[in-house]
């Protein structure tokens, strides 16, 4: 279960001594989320740059780490977790997750310098297959997101084949580990709630929505759900994402295939019990296509420049006998 117990102790070693000593921490943030800022650090002996993020100590806290730290392991699309320290700032207990630091910033930030020229369908195809194999490697360990977003999608450089991962684990959730008791016969079903007899599973649907929402505003943006105006999210809006109203405007839609919409449109599907899944993702057509002909064209575009070389050669060593012979 996940009650407060499982998150008072970490599972892993924590450092106590003050940060400072082996960390230099720089004033200067990163970013600066809802449940915290991220500052710039320098590891003191080996000088790998890091960002750090402070966050005041509580159950939620660690439960963020504790996730954060366990679903980085062997997924190079999640944000690393380098160091965890327990230090007390003026008597109030902190938790310091160092982080690998992603240089290339917020995919959020990205987005908006390309203001009217969206991504390629094959660049957002990029972007959207890291998400997706972080994603995979959270929901097959049985753990959700719910708060992916273009903010906590980070870059690792400001190249343009920078690798995206998945960091902020401030709203993620493990699913229920043991079966429920539905079969033991003191369990009595008649208070048993919905979404408890989905395994939590519809955690992980609001994953796949989320997902559909990114994938949209890569390939056009901007997101298919807005209110007029401002950014408050207004009663207006709050309707048409519950009944799943959204439209491809023709002028930014035209030119991109019917598989990236019909995908979109199987992870905007309002109930979370017909949304796809990630596996539905994973064997989609629209990406399997994509990543195989994609990989095919990275071999065939190899082989050209390999003949054009050859053929460079070639000539080159015929020029040099030409003289020899001359
Ligand atoms: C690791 C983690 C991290 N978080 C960052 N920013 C956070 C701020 C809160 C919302 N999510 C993203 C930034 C980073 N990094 N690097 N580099 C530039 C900005």
């Amino acid at each position: 279960s996940t009650t407060s117990a499982d998150y008072t102790s970490f599972p892993f070693a924590t450092n106590r001594n003050n940060i400072t000593d082996d960390y230099e921490i720089s004033p200067e943030a990163l970013g600066v989320g809802i449940n915290g800022k991220v500052l710039k650090c320098k590891h003191r002996r080996t000088g790998q740059k890091c960002a750090l993020k402070i966050i005041k100590d509580s159950i939620k806290a660690r439960q963020e780490v504790i996730l954060h730290k366990k679903a980085c392991e062997n997924c190079q699309y999640i944000v690393q977790v380098l160091d965890v320290y327990e230090n007390k700032f003026r008597s109030q207990r902190c938790i310091l997750i160092v982080m690998e630091c992603m240089e290339g910033g917020e995919l959020f930030n990205r987005i908006q310098q390309r203001n009217d020229n969206p991504y390629t369908e094959r660049d957002a195809a990029r972007y959207i297959l890291m998400i997706v194999q972080a994603v995979n490697h959270l929901h097959k360990m049985d753990i959700a997101h719910r708060d992916l977003k273009p903010e906590n999608l980070l870059l690792t450089n400001q190249s343009n084949d920078a690798i995206l991962k998945l960091g902020d684990f401030g709203f993620a959730k493990e699913g229920h580990n043991e079966p429920l008791p539905l079969t033991s016969p003191l369990f009595t079903p008649y208070y048993v709630a919905p979404e408890i007899l989905y395994h939590n599973r519809y955690d992980k649907a609001c994953d796949i929505w989320s997902m559909g929402v990114i994938m949209y505003i890569l390939l056009c943006g901007y997101p298919p759900f807005f209110s007029e105006g401002g950014h408050t999210i207004s009663s207006r809006m709050k309707n048409k994402i519950k009944t799943g109203d959204y439209q491809f405007p023709d002028a930014e839609w035209r030119n991109i295939s019917s598989e990236a919409k019909s995908t979109i449109q199987r992870m905007l599907t309002v109930d979370p019990v017909q949304r796809i899944t990630i596996d539905g993702i994973l064997t989609s057509s629209w990406l399997t296509e994509l990543t195989s002909d994609r990989a095919i064209n990275m071999n065939a575009l190899q082989d050209v420049e390999t003949r054009q070389q050859l053929e460079a050669a070639v000539a080159s060593a015929t020029d040099d006998q030409r003289r020899i012979d001359d």
